[in-house]
C-alpha cells in the first residue's frame, strides 16, 4: 500500500462491524435454539475464520449481503467437524472457541497460521483443564495446535492474572456446560461483550466491580443483533483526524462500550478535540457518533486500569504521540508482546524509520515530540493494526511511505483504503 500526504480530511464515514462482537454473534446464534439474523457483521477475514469454525461443525450460516443468518442449533448442537478447525490469524476465535470445544461430546483439533501458533494458550488451557477439560499442545509448548478431548465439566472460581477478555469469555462459554456458578476474578475488568450478548439470548450472567459470575442456563434462544461500528477501526480515522490539518470529520455508529472506550478517554486527556453525539443502546451495546476535528495534541502518561480498554489501539497512539507536545508515556502494556506481532518491536521498529523519536521498553514505549516524519518503507509483519497505523503516519509524513504486506488490514478492516480515499485527496 502506498500513502502519500494529504491535505487535510474530511467527511462524514462509517467504519465495518465490530469485531469482537461479531465474533460473539456468530458463536451465540450457533449455541441458541432459532435463527439469529446479524446485521452490520464485519466481514473481515478473522470472523469469516469463525463462520467456517462453525459451518464445519454442522451450523448452517448464510451470508446475502451484509445480511448474516445463523440457524442456531442449542447448546449441545454441534456436530464433529471432519478435519482440522483452522482460525487462521484469529486469537478471539481460538481461545473462545476452546472453551466451546472442551465440553462437547466429541474431540477434534483446533489449529491457525504461524502468527497464532506462537501465540500463547497456557492462560486458557490451565483454567478449562481445572473446569475438568482434557486438552493437549500437540508441540508441547503451551501453543496451537491443541487437541481437544470433550469431557464433563465442572464449576470453578479463577483469579485471571491478566485482564483478558478472550480467556474470560473462553470460560464464560465453557461454563454453560456446567451445573454450578463459575466466578471469574480480572485484575481489570476487560471488555464485557460476552457478557452482554450472553446475557440478551437469555443466559445469566452477573458482574460486581471485575468479578463476573456465570450461573448456567438450559438453553439459550436466538434474537436478531445489530452490531455498531467498531471503535478500534475508527480509531486510526479519530487520530488521522487530530493530526491532519484543517480536519474535521464523523464517523457513524461506533461501539462506546465503556470496557472498550480508553482510546477516546486518552485522546481527550491529550487535548484531542472529541465529541460523542446521538448516545444511544443497541442490544445492550452503547453506541455514538464520534465528531472529531484537528487538534494540538499534548503528551500523556498510558498505563495500569486503562491499558484493557484501549489494548489494539496502542499502535495508532504511538502515531498520535508523535505529534504531542512533550513525551507519552505508554506502561503496563506487556500484553503487546502477544498479540498478532510483538506490537512494542514492531512499532517501534517501523515508526523509527519514518524518523519517529520512540523508545521500546518492556511494558510500553516512551515517545517524545517528534512530528517531522518522512515517508519511508515499512513493513507491518502481518499485523493489521501495525498496516494501519503506518498508513496514518504517512498521511502526515514528508514523502511517500510504502507498507510492505498490507493486506493483512483485510483481517479486521475490509475497504480500509477506500475509506481513507473517500475523506480526504489521497
Ligand atoms: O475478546 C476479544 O474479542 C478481544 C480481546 C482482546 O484480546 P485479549 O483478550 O488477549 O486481551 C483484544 O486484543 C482482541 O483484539 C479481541
Ligand atoms: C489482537 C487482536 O485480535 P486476535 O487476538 O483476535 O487475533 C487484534 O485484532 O488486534
Amino acid at each position: 500500500m502506498i500513502i502519500h500526504p494529504v491535505k487535510s480530511i474530511q467527511g462524514e464515514i462509517n467504519v465495518p462491524g465490530d469485531k469482537s462482537i461479531s465474533h460473539r454473534a456468530i458463536m451465540l446464534g450457533a449455541l441458541s435454539k432459532g435463527i439469529t439474523n446479524i446485521k452490520g457483521f464485519l466481514m473481515g477475514e478473522d470472523c469469516l475464520s469463525t463462520i467456517r469454525c462453525f459451518r464445519d461443525m454442522g451450523i448452517d450460516i448464510e451470508i446475502n449481503d451484509s445480511l448474516v443468518t445463523v440457524n442456531g442449533r442449542g447448546l449441545h448442537g454441534l456436530k464433529k467437524p471432519e478435519n482440522e478447525l483452522y482460525v487462521g490469524n484469529s486469537g478471539t476465535t481460538l481461545r473462545l472457541m476452546s472453551g466451546i470445544l472442551a465440553p462437547q461430546d466429541f474431540d477434534c483439533i483446533i489449529t491457525g497460521d504461524d502468527s497464532i501458533k506462537s501465540r500463547p494458550m497456557k492462560r486458557i488451557i490451565d483454567p478449562l483443564t481445572k473446569m475438568g477439560a482434557n486438552i493437549v499442545s500437540i508441540e508441547s509448548n503451551n501453543k496451537a495446535p491443541l487437541k481437544i478431548i470433550g469431557s464433563k465439566l465442572h464449576n470453578i472460581t479463577h483469579n485471571s492474572f491478566v485482564a483478558s477478555a478472550q480467556v474470560k469469555s473462553c470460560i464464560i462459554l465453557a461454563s454453560l456446560y456446567t451445573e454450578n456458578d463459575t466466578k471469574i476474578i480480572e485484575p481489570v475488568l476487560s471488555r464485557n461483550h460476552t457478557e452482554i450478548m450472553l446475557n440478551y439470548f437469555g443466559g445469566n450472567i452477573t458482574t460486581e466491580g471485575s468479578t463476573i459470575t456465570s450461573t448456567p442456563v438450559k438453553e439459550l434462544y436466538a434474537k436478531d443483533i445489530n452490531i455498531p461500528g467498531d471503535i478500534s477501526s475508527a480509531a486510526f480515522f479519530m487520530v488521522a483526524c487530530l493530526i491532519t490539518k484543517n480536519s474535521q470529520l464523523v464517523i457513524k455508529n461506533v461501539g462506546i462500550n465503556p470496557t472498550r472506550d480508553g482510546i477516546i478517554t486518552v485522546l481527550k486527556a491529550m487535548n484531542g478535540d472529541i465529541s460523542l453525539l446521538n448516545e444511544r443502546e443497541i442490544n445492550g451495546e452503547l453506541v455514538a457518533d464520534i465528531k472529531v476535528k484537528s487538534s494540538k495534541l499534548s503528551g500523556t502518561v498510558i498505563d495500569k486500569d486503562i491499558i484493557p480498554a484501549l489494548i489494539d489501539e496502542i499502535p495508532v497512539i504511538a502515531v498520535a504521540a508523535c505529534f504531542a507536545e512533550g513525551k507519552t508515556i505508554i506502561k503496563d502494556a506487556q500484553e503487546l508482546k502477544v498479540k498478532e506481532s510483538n506490537r512494542i518491536e514492531t512499532m517501534v521498529t517501523e515508526l523509527s524509520k519514518m524518523g519517529a523519536d520512540i523508545i521500546g521498553t518492556d511494558d510500553g514505549m516512551i515517545i517524545s515530540h517528534s512530528p517531522n516524519l518522512r515517508g519511508a518503507t515499512v513493513k507491518s509483519y502481518n499485523d493489521h493494526r501495525v498496516a494501519m497505523s503506518l498508513a496514518i503516519a504517512g498521511l502526515v509524513a514528508e514523502g511517500k511511505t510504502d507498507i510492505n504486506e498490507s493486506e493483512c488490514i483485510d483481517i479486521s478492516f475490509p475497504g480500509f483504503y477506500n475509506s481513507l480515499q473517500n475523506i480526504s485527496d489521497l
